[in-house]
């Protein structure tokens, strides 16, 4: 029922500055975002600015700019690098005469033509129509007042009714099957609990190179594409990492600055893989300018989704780019930080299991004089 936005070809897109230091880099991560969502850009706009302007985003005169922008490139949508307001949304689609996109919308149909699975569908459905109702809601104000008997209403409703009830009526559709697939997600969790092995998860900034180096770990063949998100869904192998350990690895969702909370928020089940991990591979793009500001970002959100607790291991990945050598890094105290790897190239990837049978061993150590501290048995 729920038409995914259309973005038509050609798009001006707007990022304005303001203030932040690494504004050049968010422009060029939002170019690879909407060639992402197979949009071509026909034209650019920068500006700078203290605020957003609260009625337009930006200022009359940078709209003006857009608009004789889009004329001169025949663009049919225009994406604001920033989230906008609903307000603003509609008051730049009413002065600039055609479909204005911000960035959350921008990601959400990124998500909605990647995700591959049934539940990770549902999920982007559902974190798309949260969105679209936020969109609505003030023109749904005045209707709360008249709102009459259950059932279907009869005719007269008025447009933006019929919307609203069908948009909650898919909501809690939505949310049923999701709570039927995730219940069925649980259970195949808790038997994967049971075989006793640790649960490693790779999390990581969207295009860091965290399917490829699920790949190489478990030569499995997950989808792994220049793309940002290419990887919606949690997909988990059981790996054997030399003879004495073997563990569950799982590759997760990309995540990215600016994350919708919609989507974050329902993709939540999906990530309690890495909230309930023993270890975190977080997977860095180590040849992209941007990784300090990315490896925050990453953080940020399993703090969001509560995973700010589970151990880490940094992989540095991607420098055969940067012309590194793969290596263990150690941190002050001589424990292993992290591991510098390509794994593209499978460079350091032995390193990396080493390193992970090192950490793997201290998890189900620990595990172990847990149970026997508990039963006070074996
Ligand atoms: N040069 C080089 N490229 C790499 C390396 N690892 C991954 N890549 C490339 O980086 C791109 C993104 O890799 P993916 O594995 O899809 O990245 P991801 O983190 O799973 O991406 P999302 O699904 O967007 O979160 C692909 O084109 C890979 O071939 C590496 O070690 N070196």
């Amino acid at each position: 029922m729920f038409d995914r936005p259309d973005l038509g070809d050609q798009a001006v897109l707007v990022s304005l500055d303001f203030g932040e230091a690494d504004y050049e880099d968010g422009v060029s991560e939002c170019l690879e975002l909407i060639k992402g969502a197979g949009v071509a850009v026909t034209g650019l706009i920068k500006g700078k600015r203290q605020r957003p302007d609260v009625a337009l985003f930006a200022g009359k005169g940078k709209v003006e700019e857009i608009a004789a922008l889009v004329k001169a490139t025949d663009a049919n949508v225009v994406i604001f690098n920033h989230a906008l307001g609903p307000g603003q949304e509609r008051n730049l689609e009413r002065v600039l005469q055609c479909r204005v996109i911000d960035r959350v919308t921008l990601i959400l149909d990124i998500f909605a033509q990647r995700a591959r699975s049934h539940e990770g569908k549902l999920q982007v459905e559902l974190a798309q129509l949260t969105h679209m109702s936020t969109r609505l809601v003030r023109g749904w104000t005045h209707l709360e007042r008249q709102k009459g008997g259950v059932g279907m209403r009869g005719p007269g409703e008025t447009q933006l009714e019929t919307d609203r009830r069908l948009l909650g009526l898919r909501v809690k559709a939505l949310k049923d099957r999701l709570a039927t697939v995730q219940k069925q997600r649980k259970t195949q969790r808790r038997s994967r609990d049971r075989s006793g092995l640790p649960s490693v998860s790779i999390v990581g900034y969207t295009n860091a190179g965290k399917s490829t180096l699920f790949n190489g770990l478990t030569k499995a063949g997950a989808y792994a594409a220049d793309q940002l998100f290419a990887t919606l869904d949690t997909t988990s192998r059981r790996l054997f990492i030399n003879t004495d350990v073997s563990i569950v690895l799982s590759d997760t969702v990309g995540f990215i600055r600016d994350l919708p909370h919609s989507l974050v928020a329902s993709f939540r089940a999906t990530l309690e893989e890495t909230i309930s991990a023993d270890l975190l591979l977080h997977v860095v793009d180590a040849a992209n300018p941007m990784r300090e500001r990315q490896v925050e970002e990453v953080n940020k959100v399993l703090k969001e989704i509560g995973a700010d607790h589970v151990p880490q291991l940094m992989v540095w990945n991607k420098t055969d780019l940067r012309g590194l050598p793969p290596a263990i890094l150690y941190d002050e105290y001589g424990a292993v930080e992290g591991v510098r790897v390509s794994a593209l190239s499978g460079a350091g990837l032995e390193l990396l299991r080493e390193a992970i049978a090192e950490r793997a061993l201290a998890t189900t150590h620990s595990q172990t004089t847990e149970k026997v501290d508990h039963y006070g048995t074996e």
